[in-house]
């Protein structure tokens, strides 16, 4: 069964949309495999944002994910990858299609609620820096 990581952002926790967030992926027909939280290091950071380290939005964006406490969550089932990327909508949620996460419950670009693996490679390199083997 594939695997996917999911965050759920700090602006998401803020708004205790925790349990909504993960209604939606379960009855999406997701499974959580495994789930934690934290408010986590500048180190994991760098280390799932490393595509981004030179991009002009990255201290920001850094910023404001140690501004409070996440969830990473560890989520399985049929194409779990593209199916997340899919309930959780576009980047922007202004341009996210309605009923996705991000369009329901994003503020920016930036406080989009929730993060979920590109693609496969994405997710088994994420699941490792956040869950380990
Ligand atoms: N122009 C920007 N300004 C501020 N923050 C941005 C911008 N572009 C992206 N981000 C932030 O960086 C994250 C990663 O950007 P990316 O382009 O990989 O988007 P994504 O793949 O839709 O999001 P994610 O990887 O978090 O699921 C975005 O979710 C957003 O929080």
């Amino acid at each position: 069964m594939e695997k996917t990581l999911i965050l759920i952002k700090p602006d998401a926790v803020e708004k205790k949309l925790i349990g909504t967030i993960i209604k939606m992926y379960e009855e999406n027909g997701l499974t959580i495999e495994d789930m934690y939280m934290c408010v986590p290091t500048e180190e994991i950071l760098a280390k799932h944002y490393a595509e981004h380290i030179e991009r002009d939005f990255y201290k920001g964006l850094v910023e404001f994910m140690m501004s409070g406490k996440i969830v990473a969550v560890l989520a399985s089932g049929e194409n779990a990858v593209s199916l997340v990327r899919k309930i959780n909508g576009a980047t922007n949620p202004k341009k996210a299609d309605p009923c996705t996460i991000r369009y329901l419950y994003g503020s920016g670009v930036q406080m989009n609620a929730v993060h979920g693996s590109a693609v496969i490679e994405d997710a088994i390199r994420e699941i490792e820096i956040w869950f380990g083997n």
